[in-house]
């Protein structure tokens, strides 16, 4: 239209008599520059923009993303190197038959990029995913395109979630504050796995377990409703990214949600893949159908609410209906990894893991709360992760690649370094913020008590890249307990260890599993009960043949009440706790005086530096030693009644060593 314009005359502002007459009679306006340019002050003397027009202008701004090493392993025939629209048409492809539902003849068909920028972002063919035959049956979003925004920076999701997610704001020091929406933490009784013939057999089923059963068919009814609808949408974000840091076991995962925040939550999340790893990505290992903020639906069986958390391992698949938590695809993942690395012989644990200057390497066991993100987040040792681990016959490594921790009283002076990670790039989830500031109020419970921050783990300066590590050195069991009855540290035989690590004790802290608003005493075979898919004795014979044969030691350390239950007692400063934990690191707790306390038969260290000592022995600190007594005999009731269902489970070849961890439990 511009040309148009300009070719006739007519319109053109610059050369039109009717302009410079003035169409009205008005006065002419002398706009054209004096002749004696040097004599004139300008406030822009910069040389023009080499744009002629203003979309040129805008093209100019942004200059395309490209890998900084040339690409190597996508040579088509005859070597000759695939052109990057063929690369991404078969991307676009993979990403079609992921969104395909079953019940029709094709996938949907794709684009990449925003919707919203057409024009400005580069454009490649659509991409129909054919399944079966074309039959005439043809429905109507079949004939509509779904945006792929595929492995955006955290950048580009800020601009998202800013633009199209209500809730969304950059906080003051860099962060995107987000809600999660109606659910704040995971939902426990609606995480639902497939039973068929094979998983019938390998998964642990039945009381106590995680695995609540579903049938493939029901499974299948919840992806379509999951896929329909995040095809339904203008736009998806899909994320292709890898987890576990050991390069022989490491597992592709793919992740298509509706929200900006989870496409952001995943990429800190996750293993991030350079740009080489993501052009040689192909099809994943497991794909998650994110599809959170649609509920399932009651009238399909097995649903009890409108959530439903679905994992077929069959299929490699897992769907989220009815909950934006985004700690459900975290934690959803790492049930998959409870599955897949045993039966490569290789432990999957819920812990967090340093590395000492010297080579050592401590393993923190714990459940939510106990402290796993915080003591392993420590300013004189080497971050290997917060959270998800694996132990393999080359020593550890971390499954993640990002950490995720509470900011539930965040204070910088406590907690540096996870305070210094709050910042652009990273997720807040629920916080509470100045509306004008936006600084951050960590105190404030309005929205939940589990607020939490996700960020890529190089933003812990220390960390440990790649994160692995030779053999542990440390097992440290954290327990919160509520009761105040269990000393703040205390050393532990091989079966002691073993007891401790299948009782799985904590005082639940409030937040984390949706509907706790109360410390209770709580007991999660191998400290995450929730995540594990086979028999706790499974990790535990795993465990104790690993700590044997590397010889590790086992602690056992309070992270909870001291001088009394939760209510009259107070938790343990954690400048104490951090002390303890760098008396284990040392080794000097390893050669310091022990006595042996009653009732749990635990070895109690009698000093350590920067500690008080009258602490050490919880005994000291309650004024009421009947109380004391009580609440010690109460506790050691309700780790026997919840040990009764191991007793008769074998760990090993024969039932010698479950004697010996039973008989390492409380006595009285
Ligand atoms: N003595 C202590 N030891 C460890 N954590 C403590 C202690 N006292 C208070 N805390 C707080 O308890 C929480 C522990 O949570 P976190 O480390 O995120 O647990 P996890 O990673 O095991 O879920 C943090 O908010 C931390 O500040
Ligand atoms: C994400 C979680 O991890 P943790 O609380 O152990 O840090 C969780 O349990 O939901
Ligand atoms: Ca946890
Ligand atoms: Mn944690």
């Amino acid at each position: 239209m511009a040309s148009k314009g300009s070719q006739n005359g007519e319109f053109s502002f610059a050369t039109s008599p009717t302009v410079a007459r003035g169409r009205h009679g008005l006065p002419k306006i002398h706009t054209e520059k004096k002749k004696e340019e040097d004599e004139i002050c300008h406030d822009d003397s910069a040389p023009p923009v080499k744009a002629k027009t203003l979309d040129e202008l805008h093209s100019l701004q942004r200059k395309k993303s490209a890998p900084t090493t040339p690409i190597t392993g996508t040579q088509g025939a005859f070597g000759a190197t695939l052109s990057e629209e063929e690369r991404h048409r078969q991307q676009l492809q993979s990403i079609s038959a992921s969104l395909a539902s079953l019940t029709r003849e094709t996938g949907p068909k794709v684009v990449r990029g925003d919707p919203a920028r057409s024009g400005e972002t580069p454009r490649v063919e659509h991409v129909t995913h054919h399944h079966y035959a074309p039959t005439f049956a043809v429905s109507d979003s079949a004939l509509k395109f779904t945006h792929i925004l595929y492995n955006l920076s955290p950048a580009e999701l800020y601009e998202q979630a800013i633009k199209y997610e209500k809730g969304s704001f950059i906080t003051s020091s860099g962060a995107l504050a987000t809600l999660s929406g109606a659910k704040t933490g995971r939902s426990p009784r609606d995480k639902r796995v497939v039973k068929d013939e094979t998983t019938e057999d390998e998964l642990w089923w039945g009381k106590g377990s995680p695995n609540i059963e579903m049938d493939e068919h029901t499974f299948l009814v919840n992806r379509e409703r999951a896929v329909d609808y995040l095809c339904s949408l203008e736009k998806v974000y899909v994320n292709d990214q890898f987890l576990n840091w050991d390069p022989n076991h490491r597992i592709k995962v793919r992740i298509v949600s509706a929200r900006a925040y989870h496409s952001l939550f995943m990429h800190n999340m996750c293993i991030r893949p350079t740009p080489e790893e993501l052009e040689n990505f192909g099809t994943p290992d497991f794909t998650i159908y994110n599809a959170g903020q649609f509920p399932c639906n009651r009238y399909t069986h097995y649903m009890t609410s409108s959530t439903s958390i679905d994992m077929n391992l069959d299929r490699r698949e897992m769907v989220i209906l009815g909950t934006q938590y985004a700690g459900e695809m975290k934690k959803g993942l790492f049930s998959l990894m409870h599955y897949l690395m045993p039966k490569r012989g290789i432990l999957s644990l819920h812990s967090g893991c340093n590395i000492g200057k010297g080579g050592d390497v401590a393993l923190f066991f714990g459940l939510s709360g106990t402290g796993k993100t915080t003591l392993s987040t420590d300013h004189n040792r080497y971050l290997i992760g917060d959270d998800e681990h694996c132990w393999s016959e080359n020593g550890v490594s971390n499954i993640e690649g990002g950490c995720y921790a509470k900011c539930i009283d965040l204070s910088r002076e406590k907690e540096p370094d996870i305070w210094n990670a709050i910042k652009f790039g990273t997720v807040l989830e629920n916080v509470v913020f100045d509306e004008h500031y936006r600084e951050v109020d960590y105190t404030d419970k309005s929205v939940t008590e589990n607020t939490r921050a996700a960020y890529p783990i190089e933003y812990i300066p220390n960390a440990k890249i790649p994160c692995v590590g030779p053999h542990p050195k440390n097992v440290i069991l954290l327990a919160c307990d509520a009761f105040g009855v269990l000393p703040p540290v205390s050393k532990l035989n091989l079966a002691q260890t073993m007891y401790h690590f299948i009782s799985g004790y904590t005082a639940l802290v409030a937040g984390t599993e949706d509907g706790i608003k109360e410390p209770t005493a709580t007991f999660s075979a191998c400290f995450g009960a929730a995540f594990i898919m086979l028999h706790p004795t499974k990790y535990a014979a795993m465990l104790a043949e690993k700590m044997k044969k590397h010889g590790a030691t086992g602690w056992l350390v309070n992270t909870g009440w001291s001088g009394g239950s939760y209510g009259s007692g107070s938790r343990i400063k954690l400048a104490y706790t951090r002390k303890i934990i760098d008396a284990i690191h040392s080794g000097t707790l390893l050669k310091a005086n022990y006595t042996t306390a009653e009732v749990f038969g635990l070895e109690i260290p009698t000093e350590i530096e920067g500690v008080p000592s009258e602490i050490l022995n919880p005994e000291n600190t309650w004024s009421d030693k009947k109380a004391y007594k009580d609440a010690l005999l109460k506790l050691g009731g309700l780790f026997k009644k919840n040990f009764e269902v191991f007793a008769n489970y074998k760990i090993g070849a024969d039932s010698k060593l479950m004697e010996e961890i039973v008989a390492a439990g409380p006595n009285f």
